[in-house]
């Protein structure tokens, strides 16, 4: 099996001054990750490689660049899964971590457990040796603007697209296994304690070897009610291609509940889509060796854009 990497910055608008920026970092995230895939490395690692880089780039709203909640402070959300077995792993709410992708892969391999919140993933980081990152590190002074611009949280589900930049991998590796890997730090001053789709299995990724794998991005709580990420392997599972899926399903969640987001997905022949219904996404791809990233514009090859 060929090896494919695709990976996501954020369903929304991309400001000007990110544009940059928020493009050389998914092109950075994709090579790291395909990088692994091509010694023989396994999707998961890829995946997390790719989720990681990003998080370590202020440009995007997870790390380093989260937005913070009320309160001005970092809750950030995160999850992996392997395709192989269905096990996953997920953080929510947690604050003083530069890498929750990490806490969530030892919450899938270290414990019996699924998903770890708030001050039991503290502990629990702290059992792992994790070292603290003060919460300070992690503020940017773009988040601290944005939320000192905006008392209220960014909830409408077609306003809250302002610039935000969550980011997401899913992988094929060569022995044909799939994962994926989404981390956030939510929506810009949300109430404290406030989870998104993000740390959610079926929300804010899936993967299953027996379809594919999809990671998500956008208004989190419409991407919740029509669990977004599973909805799209359904959908591949009834027969349709990735992109249709993706489609379908990014159309179903906009006609339904009015959400607006952006997904990408590989299925488990190496076949892969990134699809958004908002003004923009960023992301990037690499198969046989050759990279595809996004463009900034509207058209019909790059993008499904129903507005
Ligand atoms: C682009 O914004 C996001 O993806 C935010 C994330 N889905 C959340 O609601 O937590």
């Amino acid at each position: 099996m060929k090896p494919v990497i695709v990976v996501h910055g954020g369903a929304g608008r991309i400001f000007k001054e990110r544009e940059e920026g928020s493009r050389t970092g998914v092109v950075r995230a994709a090579l790291r990750g395909y990088g692994i895939l091509k010694q023989g490395g396994s999707a998961l690692d890829a995946v997390e490689e790719a989720v990681r880089s990003m998080e370590d780039d202020p440009h995007f709203n997870a790390g380093c660049g989260s937005v913070l909640n009320e309160k001005g402070e970092v809750e950030m959300d995160a999850i992996i899964m392997d395709g192989k077995n269905l096990d996953s792993g997920a953080v929510s709410a947690v604050k003083c971590i530069a890498n929750p992708i990490k806490l969530a892969r030892l919450v899938m391999e270290k414990t019996k457990h699924m998903l770890l919140t708030d001050r039991g993933a503290h502990l629990f980081a702290q059992a792992m040796g994790i070292p603290e990152t003060p919460g300070e590190k992690l503020i940017t002074e773009r988040s601290r603007e944005r939320w000192r611009n905006n008392l209220e949280p960014d909830s409408n589900p077609q306003e809250f697209q302002k610039d935000l930049g969550t980011v997401g991998a899913v992988a094929i590796d060569s022995e044909g296994n799939v994962a994926c890997a989404t981390s956030t730090g939510g929506l810009s001053n949300k109430l404290t304690g406030r989870v998104g789709d993000t740390a959610c299995i079926g929300s804010g990724g899936y993967a299953d070897n027996h379809s594919g794998a999809t990671s998500t991005t956008g208004h989190g709580e419409s991407i919740m009610k029509v669990v977004l990420a599973r909805l799209i392997l359904y959908h591949m599972e009834q027969g349709m291609s990735p992109e249709m899926a993706a489609d379908t399903a990014l159309d179903y969640m906009k006609t339904r509940v009015g959400g607006l987001g952006g997904v990408i997905v590989v299925d488990n022949s190496g076949e892969w889509a990134a699809r958004f219904s908002t003004k923009q996404m960023s992301w990037a791809t690499v198969k046989d060796d050759q990279i595809e990233i996004c463009k900034y514009i509207t058209s019909k090859k790059f993008c499904f854009n129903p507005l």
